[in-house]
């Protein structure tokens, strides 16, 4: 192998150098973003190291609290939950933060406020976390008009307007996605450097998949469109082969997979849960974003995801992501189905 020329090609980057590197481009820029997100990449190591010593370090299990969800709380929801709410209100530069754990928003003291509200997911795939199975922490970042006195308005707001968004995948390896809109990227925790590294650049997702990935635990209670989807994957009309199914079971790692892969992830209305599951300000929408960015799309089964304007902050909304042309073919069913 030729390491001179292989040297030249690839490079050695962090995402902090990443970060710099975007910042650049803004010459007026005061490097508050890169603040902020340098204090989302430290809650995420720190999550990290946790979630791979929960067994020894007694992190399994329930807290004995249940969320505005209704869902019984995990010891790594909350602890994640704290991790993350102290590096964003210690970076300075937040305003407003929304959680899934916590019923209201957090409106962080005046003294301390930037000029970003941030909506998150701190732990992502509770349900896998006994198991040991792939978790995440899922964000969004808005650009907020009035960081003097800011209201729920900031982040009620279409996903389209938000500046950056990511996740942290917490499997066998730990894998941080980020796009600030101008592309995806995605990095690699190396845990004796303590670094992320650059390991994906510019990540595309195939135009067309073979994976489909949903819960069909749900499938008697889908409406005409979706049932006929899978019937599709399953048993192809048009010759040909039929898609495999995979599902984990956590959001972060369905769509990192779906991501890499191409193919659709879908969690659909039912007729037990007509607004789906996933919610919109800290699920959908920063999943929407990354996938918009690496070529895909993102829809409700009524309209682009993005375009979305939720009422509340824990707001849930039926999903159909991956790649163009699966998502393509959902969006006709629904169209059809319209026409009725
Ligand atoms: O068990 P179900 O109904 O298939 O739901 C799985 C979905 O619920 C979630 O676990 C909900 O997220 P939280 O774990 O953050 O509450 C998603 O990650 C996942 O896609
Ligand atoms: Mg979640
Ligand atoms: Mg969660």
């Amino acid at each position: 192998m030729d390491h001179a020329a292989e040297a030249n090609r690839t490079d050695l980057m962090t995402i902090t150098r990443f970060v710099l590197n975007e910042q650049s481009k803004y010459p007026e820029s005061r490097g508050d973003f890169t603040i902020l997100l340098s204090n989302i990449v430290l809650g995420c190591k720190f999550v990290c190291a946790a979630v791979n010593k929960a067994g020894l370090a007694k992190l399994i299990g329930l807290a004995g609290e249940t969320n505005v969800q209704g869902e019984e709380q995990k010891k790594l929801d909350v602890l994640s939950n704290d991790v993350f709410v102290k590096a964003l209100i210690s970076s300075g530069r937040t305003c407003i933060l929304v959680s899934e754990e916590d019923e209201q928003a957090t409106f962080v003291e005046p003294s301390r406020r930037g000029r970003y509200a941030v909506v998150f997911d701190p732990l992502d795939g509770s349900s896998n976390i006994d198991c040991g199975v792939s978790i995440g922490t899922i964000f969004g970042i808005y650009m907020v008009k009035d960081s003097i006195e800011p209201t729920l308005d900031e982040v009620l707001q279409p996903g389209k307007n938000m500046v950056a968004a990511g996740y942290c995948m917490y499997g066998s390896s730990c894998t941080f996605v980020l796009s600030t809109g101008a592309g995806v990227n995605g990095f690699t925790l190396d845990p004796s450097l303590g670094e992320f590294i650059l390991t994906h650049p510019d990540i595309k997702i195939p135009k067309k998949g073979n994976i489909y990935s949903v819960n069909e635990g749900n499938a008697k209670n889908w409406d005409g469109p979706t049932a006929k989807y899978v019937e599709r994957c399953k048993f192809p009309k048009d010759g040909s082969s039929p898609k495999s199914l995979r599902y984990v079971g956590s959001m972060v790692a369905d769509v990192h997979r779906t991501l890499l892969y191409g193919g659709i992830f879908l969690y659909p209305a039912d007729k037990k849960s007509p607004n789906g599951k996933l919610r919109v300000l800290y699920e959908v929408f920063p999943m929407s974003f990354l996938l918009e960015q690496a070529g895909g799309q993102a829809f409700t089964g009524k309209q682009r995801a993005l375009d979305l304007v939720p009422n509340e902050i824990h707001e849930r909304s039926p999903i159909f992501l991956g790649s163009y042309e699966d998502v393509e073919e959902v969006k006709a069913l629904y169209a059809a189905e319209d026409k009725k």
